[in-house]
């Protein structure tokens, strides 16, 4: 297994920036997620967020009050003296209305992490039933892609846990409302005051910036360093590795190479950090200028009587917070840039759309089929390969006929089965059903009337019910006709032998699980076929774990469960393959011969070359 480290490609630090684009589809991602709590949210965010400047502007009230009372004439001396005079009812609201404030902040604090688990929850359970539903509408084919694999997992990954953007969001969102009521409460007091705070701030803002964009820039140009030193340091010190490591002595040699990278890396970034010591001790000094310059103002104001000391402090301490709260900001944004664009692959993959789709007018799927399925010149390929699976491929599939298809690896069985369930659709020809093209027809319908096991099926990890069940999933309570299937597969001796019998639960991931071979894997995918009434029956060599026998029972049950259906079989078995009406040769993706079991025997070819190929070996 090759060590495992973080293998993305980065992006250059305007890309990342550009990720802010998500945020508004994200918004709405969260709306509909869930309104209420998202309402709820967001009004407490409000209320807390104006819950600063309130308390500040309390407490200013507070001290004036104080100022005033300690400069009245025969002021009283003790508390108890004061509340007695009567003179502090005003003084004693204001200390109520602050303690009920830091109170109600409390509260509202946990009641906003309340919210917040609540909706993260919420977001992660809607996103991933939306990748779930969306997987279910996309094309095999896209599957098949490794681009788009990567895209899904991506996608998957993020919502798997938090979703740490939704949280940003919304503290950015408060925060932004507290910088406002703040900088409201300075404008009435002096617009200038505003002015000075901005001078403050932006030239360090920028140079933050700056500095912060040279050393992404340079993280990003050595990517390819970073990523090697990286994969040093794994295979330097990894349980996958030591083995060879400790034979090979490569120690010294693995060191030696990841410190001169990191070297090399290191004196650069000692570079940058170097520049920005200089400049930005330059640039927050003038911020501290300008700081100090609207302090001064504010002295200068309450010496003369123009403010009171109460709006000292009120002024001093929004001044000291909005600093700390608007560097809080810009990071805020910057975090959220980054958390941004992770979801470039969720929206990705949601933008990914199904090519293989019903028609605005759809047909529907005839009930009986009366005439069968005929291929003319199909030829198809898969995504990105040069080979063309199947190529001029015509035959007819009769209805209510029995057909086996046989033929050597690759000949293309399995991709025939996959274009007629509609899974892909041909390159080229077309393929009709009842003398119209198939993608005429209602695709749920189609595929309600197919009921095809793989040779690859899927083993769930569910109970050996549930695992017949999945053939038809309506039908999930339905245990008789569970058990009628099951006896048709021959699942049913598998399952008596079963500790729990139907409930048991099948495979090995989780606790409780009894594991099965694969020929008794097989005899419950097999089942499934026999959960649904469909017109189609389709096997597509799921018996190759099957003993000799099994495979003959299961095959001579097919042939008589689908008397007046259509059904095809794919087996490598000619025991079995003998069984069918009409038998599909099938080389290099193209009809070489068909025919009855006697008649293709009777001249010489490729069936009867591994017709006697199979007989020899049983000799
Ligand atoms: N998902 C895929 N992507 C690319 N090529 C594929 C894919 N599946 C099959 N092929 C190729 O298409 C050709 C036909 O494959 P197909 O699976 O239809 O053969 P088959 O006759 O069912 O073979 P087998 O007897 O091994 O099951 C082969 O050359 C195979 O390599």
């Amino acid at each position: 297994m090759p060590p495992n480290f973080d293998q993305r490609q980065p992006v250059s630090y305007a890309a990342r920036w550009a990720a802010l684009k998500n945020v508004p589809a994200f918004i709405r991602m969260v709306w509909r997620a869930s309104p209420g709590l998202t309402t709820i949210m967001i009004a407490l965010r409000l209320v807390r967020a104006i819950m600063p400047v309130t308390m500040l502007w309390i407490g200013k009230l507070i001290i004036d009050e104080v100022v005033r009372l300690i400069g009245l004439d025969n002021s009283p001396g003790s508390l108890t003296d004061w509340w007695q005079s009567g003179l502090a009812g005003y003084l004693s609201l204001l200390v109520i209305a602050e303690l009920g404030l830091a109170l109600g902040s409390d509260l509202l604090g946990r009641g906003v992490n309340y919210t917040n688990a609540l909706l993260q929850e919420r977001l992660v359970i809607s996103l991933s039933i939306r990748v779930m539903d969306h997987a279910a509408d996309l094309d095999l084919e896209d599957f098949e892609d490794a681009t788009f694999q990567d895209k899904l997992d991506r996608a998957r990954r993020i919502t798997v846990g938090n979703i740490p953007l939704l949280t940003q969001m919304m503290a950015l969102l408060q925060d932004l409302v507290t910088v406002a009521s703040f900088a409201a409460g300075l404008v009435i007091f002096n617009p200038w005051l505003v002015v000075l705070l901005l001078i403050a701030l932006i030239p360090a803002f920028l140079g933050e910036t700056h500095f912060n964009a040279l050393t992404y820039a340079m993280n990003y140009r050595r990517t390819a360093e970073r990523r090697e030193m990286d994969y040093l340091r794994m295979v330097g010190a990894s349980a996958e590795s030591a083995k060879e490591v400790k034979i090979f002595a490569l120690n010294g040699f693995l060191r030696d190479r990841f410190a001169d990278l990191s070297q090399r890396f290191y004196a650069e970034n000692r570079g940058i950090l170097r520049r920005q010591l200089l400049w930005m001790a330059l640039l927050t000094g003038f911020g501290t200028l300008s700081y100090y310059g609207a302090y001064l103002w504010i002295i200068g104001a309450t010496l003369s009587g123009v403010l009171s000391i109460g709006d000292l402090t009120f002024l001093s301490g929004s001044f000291l917070r909005l600093r700390g709260l608007l560097e809080g900001v810009l990071s805020g944004f910057s975090g959220m840039a980054s958390q941004a664009l992770r979801l470039d692959d969720l929206f990705d993959y949601f933008n990914e759309l199904p090519e293989i789709a019903s028609p605005a007018d759809p047909l529907p799927v005839p009930d009986p089929i009366r005439q069968g399925f005929t291929f003319e010149n199909v030829g198809f390929r898969y995504p990105n390969a040069e080979r063309w699976a199947v190529r001029n491929l015509s035959f007819t599939l009769r209805a209510g006929e029995t057909l086996a298809l046989v033929g050597e690896n690759g000949a293309g069985k399995t991709t025939l089965v996959k274009l007629l369930a509609r899974l892909y659709d041909p390159d080229e020809g077309r393929i009709l059903l009842d003398g119209r093209d198939l993608r005429d027809y209602d695709l749920d319908q189609l595929r309600a009337a197919m009921g095809v096991i793989f040779q690859d099926f899927v083993r769930y990890a569910m109970s050996a019910a549930d695992n017949i069940a999945v053939g038809r999933i309506e039908a999930r309570g339905d245990l008789p006709r569970i058990e009628a299937a099951a006896q048709q597969s021959g699942a049913d001796q598998v399952i008596s032998k079963l500790p729990a019998g139907y409930e048991q639960m099948v495979g090995k991931q989780f606790a409780r699980g009894v594991d099965l071979s694969g020929g008794e894997w097989q005899k419950l995918a097999i089942a499934r076929a026999y959960m649904r009434h469909a017109q189609v029956l389709i096997l597509d060599e799921p018996t190759a774990a099957l003993d000799a026998r099994s495979e003959f029972e299961v095959f001579q049950h097919f042939k008589e469960l689908s008397t007046g259906k259509t059904a095809v079989l794919i087996s490598h078995r000619f025991s079995s393959v003998r069984m069918a009406d009409r038998i599909l040769v099938l080389a290099d993706g193209r009809v070489e011969a068909e025919g009855t079991h006697a008649e293709l025997l009777a001249a010489p070819g490729r069936y009867r070359d591994l017709f006697e190929l199979q007989a020899a070996g049983y000799r």
